[in-house]
């Protein structure tokens, strides 16, 4: 059986009291999009960080393509393509010298680079808007432009941190739709984080519930919402293995989302 594409066994994080990560286990498949879900402050940034070498982890603890992450950290870094919280194309810069700045970051050979950023823009959809500043694009076109920055080296794990924050519903759904069109494209594995659980149930193969640094549950939508009963929603699965724990990220959430919202303007 092939490597999976990310494995955490027993991981674990603390910021001085906080335990943010309490001995989380899973395995991605190659291929699949999975969702990491909970509430703000569940500790879906924390386990991402860790997977992608920004945070510190033990040996034999997490292992990307069974590289390990502790051990193996700029292997690693080749392998993932990551599109973090806080905004990050600039907007001064058009569309295409943005990605064209990621590319060079990445060492995507010279020869290559200018193909592989059309690719990259094509898969989102921006190649008609690549030579407008990015400063001009709307919320849902610069969330695509990161999609962009992030698919420009071909990573085989691509991970997104609320790619959706802060965007109406039509770019929400705009940007789902690019993410199911590259992993069919590219056959990408894509760990997503969110709290919406109406697209989580629409767009993951699996989902794992978390709370309180820990996962609740995991498996697919239709057979979490299967296990509790008919007519269930992931709402509904979520608020039962934790006790209406949705509700506690209220404040927290609805702060990031018009920070997240006032910084695309
Ligand atoms: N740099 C930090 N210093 C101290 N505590 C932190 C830090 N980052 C996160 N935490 C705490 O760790 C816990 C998990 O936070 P984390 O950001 O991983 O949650 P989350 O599920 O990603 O939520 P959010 O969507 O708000 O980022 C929270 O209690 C949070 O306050």
């Amino acid at each position: 059986m092939s490597e999976p594409a990310v494995r955490c066994t027993g991981l674990r994080h603390t910021f001085g009291t906080t335990v943010a990560v309490d001995g989380v286990d899973l395995a991605i498949e190659p291929g699949e999009v999975f969702g990491l879900l909970g509430p703000n402050g569940a500790g879906k940034t924390t386990t991402i960080r860790m997977i992608t070498t920004l945070l510190p982890v033990s040996a034999d603890r997490i292992s990307v393509f069974g590289l390990d992450v502790a051990r193996r950290r700029m292997a690693v870094r080749r392998l993932i393509g990551y599109v973090p919280q806080q905004l990050s194309a600039d907007g001064a810069l058009t569309g295409r010298e943005n990605v064209s700045l990621f590319a060079r970051l990445f060492d995507v050979p010279r020869g290559q680079r200018a193909a592989q950023v059309r690719e990259a823009l094509e898969l989102v959809g921006l190649e008609s808007e690549a030579d407008r500043p990015a400063g001009r694009y709307s919320g849902g076109m610069i969330r695509r432009l990161e999609l962009a920055q992030a698919l420009v080296s071909s990573p085989r794990l691509l991970i997104l941190d609320e790619p959706t924050i802060g965007l109406d519903p039509v770019a929400r759904s705009a940007v789902w739709e690019r993410i199911s069109e590259i992993r069919a494209k590219t056959g990408m594995t894509v760990l997503v984080t969110t709290h919406y659980m109406d697209e989580a149930e629409q767009y993951c193969d699996r989902v794992a519930l978390m709370h309180t640094g820990r996962i609740r549950a995991l498996g697919t939508p239709a057979d979490l919402e299967a296990g509790l009963g008919p007519e269930s929603t992931l709402d509904d699965v979520f608020r039962t293995v934790t006790g209406n724990a949705l509700d506690t990220g209220g404040i927290r959430d609805v702060r990031a989302a018009r920070r997240t919202a006032r910084r695309l303007g």
